[in-house]
Formats: C-alpha cells, sequence, structure tokens
C-alpha cells in the first residue's frame, strides 16, 4: 500500500468530515448543469464593457488570475448567471436526448462561489478544528478572483487541498542532522502526547540509517515510563541510560550527555516526564534540564522537539506558545493522526508557528512515524484521491 493510501485511509476520520461537508455545501445550491447540452464561458463577476450578443461555440472563458497554487482544474463553463439561483432550474429549451441524461448522472452538480458557500466553507474548517484565524485566511485565499464561479465539490477540494499544501510547505522539515556529536535531542510534551513512542520510532529510523544512538529516561518519576522506554530501545537496538526512580532528571541528562560523549555517539535523545504546560514546576525542571546539559555543551540541546497529540485539538496550541517560551521548541512531532477528525489543527500550528513539523504518528507500531508531506497531507485532509 503506498504512503499516501496508508495516510488518507488512517486519516478517514477527518478527511470524510470535510469531504462529507464539501458535498453538501455544494448540493445545497446546486444547479444542475450537467442539463445543459451546449456548455458558454462562465459570467464573470465583474461587468463586461460591452455587451456580447453571441459568443462564438468555442470561445474561451476570460482567465481568472491564475495563483502558482492553484491547483485546480478550471471549473467548467456553464451559460448561467454569476448569482446562483436558490434553486435548480433546468434550461426549458434544451431537453437532453439519450447520450445527454447519461452525461448527466456522470457529471457533477456546481454551485456559484458566492459568500454563503464561503461562510459555510469557514464554519466547516472551523469544525475541522482549523481555527477561526486560519479558516478565514484559507476561505479568503480560495475565494480570490473566483466570486461568482461555478464550483463542483471536487473543484473545491482541489482548491481547498492546494491552499492547505502553500500552508505547510514551509514547515515540511525533516529533523535536522548536524556533524556536532553528540546532537542532542530533547523531547518534551504533556502527558500521553506520544513522546516515548516517537523516541522508539525516531531511534529505529536513525539506526536504521546507520546513526548511533542512546536514550536517556529522563521521566525519572514513573518506573513504568523507563520499563516502557527500554521496552522501545530493545526494539530499537538502541541503548536506553536510566537512573533510580525519583531522582534528579537533569543529573540523568548530565550523565547521559557523558556516556554520549564517551561512546562518540551521534545523537542523545533525552525523554522527558510528560507534563502541563500550566504546571510552573514541572516547566522550571525542563529549564534545569537544559541549563545542566549546558555546561557540557553550551549549544544544546540541539533539537527541542515538542510532540503534540492530534486528538487535543485547538489546545495544540496552548500547548505550542507555553512550552515554547519554556523550552525554546525547535519543531513538532504529531501524533495519534490515525483516526482523528482533528487534523485541521496542524493548518492551523503552521499558520500560527510556522515551526518546523519533523514528522507525523499515524499508529503505534515501529514503522509508524512518516515524514511530513504537505501535499499528501492537503489530500488526505479533503479527501481527494
Ligand atoms: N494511534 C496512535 N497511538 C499513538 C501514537 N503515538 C503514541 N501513541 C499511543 O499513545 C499512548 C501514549 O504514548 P506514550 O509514548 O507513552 O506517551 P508519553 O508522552 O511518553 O506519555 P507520558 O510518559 O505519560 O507523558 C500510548 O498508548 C501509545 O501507544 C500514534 O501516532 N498513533
Amino acid at each position: 500500500m503506498s504512503f499516501f493510501k496508508k495516510l488518507k485511509d488512517r486519516m478517514l476520520r477527518s478527511s470524510s468530515k470535510i469531504d462529507e461537508g464539501l458535498d453538501a455545501i455544494i448540493e445545497k445550491r446546486a444547479v444542475d448543469v450537467a442539463l445543459e447540452p451546449d456548455p458558454q464561458p462562465e459570467a464573470m463577476p465583474d461587468p463586461q464593457p460591452e455587451a456580447m450578443p453571441e459568443p462564438e461555440p468555442d470561445a474561451a472563458p476570460r482567465p481568472l488570475a491564475p495563483q502558482s497554487h492553484d491547483l485546480a482544474p478550471a471549473p467548467k463553463p456553464v451559460p448561467v448567471p454569476s448569482v446562483s439561483p436558490p434553486v435548480a432550474e433546468p434550461a426549458p429549451a434544451a431537453k437532453p436526448g439519450f447520450l445527454g441524461r447519461l452525461v448527466s448522472r456522470t457529471v457533477e452538480p456546481r454551485r456559484a462561489l458566492d459568500d454563503e458557500m464561503l461562510e459555510s466553507l469557514e464554519d466547516l474548517l472551523i469544525a475541522a478544528d482549523m481555527g477561526v484565524d486560519t479558516a478565514l485566511r484559507v476561505t479568503a485565499n480560495m475565494a480570490e478572483g473566483r466570486h461568482g464561479r461555478m464550483m463542483s465539490a471536487t473543484d473545491i477540494k482541489g482548491l481547498l487541498a492546494a491552499e492547505i499544501a502553500r500552508v505547510m510547505e514551509p514547515v515540511a522539515r525533516p529533523l535536522p542532522i548536524y556533524p556536532k556529536k553528540p546532537q542532542v535531542v530533547l523531547v518534551v510534551g504533556v502527558n500521553g502526547s506520544g513522546k516515548t513512542t516517537t523516541i522508539g520510532k525516531l531511534a529505529s529510523q536513525f539506526k536504521a540509517a546507520g546513526k548511533t544512538v542512546v536514550i536517556a529516561a529522563g521521566d525519572t518519576f514513573r518506573a513504568a515510563a523507563v520499563e516502557q522506554l527500554q521496552v522501545w530501545g530493545q526494539r530499537a537496538g538502541v541503548p536506553v541510560l536510566t537512573a533510580p526512580e525519583g531522582s534528579d532528571p537533569a543529573a540523568l541528562a548530565f550523565d547521559a550527555m557523558t556516556r554520549a560523549e564517551a561512546d562518540g555517539a551521534d545523537l542523545l535523545m533525552i525523554d522527558t516526564a510528560g507534563r502541563l504546560q500550566n504546571r510552573a514546576d514541572l516547566m522550571e525542571e525542563l529549564a534545569k534540564i537544559v541549563r545542566v546539559i549546558r555546561k557540557k555543551d553550551p549549544d544544546a540541546p540541539h533539537n527541542t522537539i515538542l510532540v503534540l497529540d492530534a486528538t487535543t485539538g485547538q489546545n495544540a496550541l496552548s500547548q505550542v506558545k507555553t512550552f515554547q517560551e519554556m523550552a525554546n521548541v525547535s519543531g513538532l512531532v504529531m501524533t495519534k493522526l490515525d483516526g482523528t477528525a482533528k487534523g485541521g489543527v496542524l493548518v492551523a500550528l503552521a499558520d500560527k508557528f510556522g515551526l518546523p513539523i519533523h514528522a507525523i504518528g499515524v499508529g503505534e507500531q515501529i514503522d509508524d512515524l512518516q515524514p511530513f508531506d504537505p501535499e499528501d497531507f492537503a489530500r488526505a485532509v479533503v479527501g481527494l484521491d
């Protein structure tokens, strides 16, 4: 199965929500253009200098200021006014023949792109966790130069996917690898966001790429967390350094730096206890880990990855804000994108913070961590094949 197919299948709940919503928006005011046998250029929103009595049958529609990201196919020209009628009105003169009726069953319904449609679109994107600001920006960009155009659900999906991909493109960046040894990667996030699992998956990928990796089990508060990390270390074939339960995680991080240096390891990944972003004491403890490892290397940590659980939706935005203040986050991993209807929050995150998205988690197995591909993601979110 291709990666895209897998992603799309796994993001089914996100995509089907937007997918079905878009179909409903179009059908609400659809014009049955398929009954028109001889389509002509679409009516333009702005007035023409002179009335055009009889357009030539093959006259091309006026170009609509194409944009570089406009990947959607130009909608089929139709002889309807730019303001769509409230109900479908078949043309009285042209009675379709057998072939026409056959075609009408396969042509998608369309409606004019108007303010009402844009509002419905905004509501749909907000419901898919894109956030109000981002939803408004995305729909405004989609509408630019297209007011009054007749659109099918597929046209809208294409436009939406192109706009989402445009927002996501600058943030799709794999974890950068530096020549510095060891490269210290601090992994932070709230409880249960998927930090331990992500470290295991990343360690396995780096090991497979020929890197030597050491993991530090910095969650010294929960014995179960240390055991879980040890299991992941075994799966990935990577050593896991631990400290007695209740000991200072900053001290373990310092010892792990010493060991990784001595071993000549390429990467040191430091797990940390899950913390709520509103717990000042826990956040201060995180700052202490950073202070201590900087005694060994003033540039460490070289990466601070914030692991976010996609199912938390809009709360992810406040997590990024607080962790950025406390831990100088350099990149994100979004987990649990499989089976959530809240994938849209990634678009809001990219739009608002512009932090690199290094990878996405799409399952609980060791190979369920994928590089973030903006176009695949955009198509999966809107439900395009
Ligand atoms: N479906 C799915 N589950 C995931 C994914 N990533 C992690 N999980 C699951 O989420 C749960 C929590 O993951 P952990 O890795 O333990 O999270 P953590 O952030 O280390 O948790 P704490 O140590 O409690 O802070 C586990 O049951 C994981 O199997 C993912 O991408 N998809």
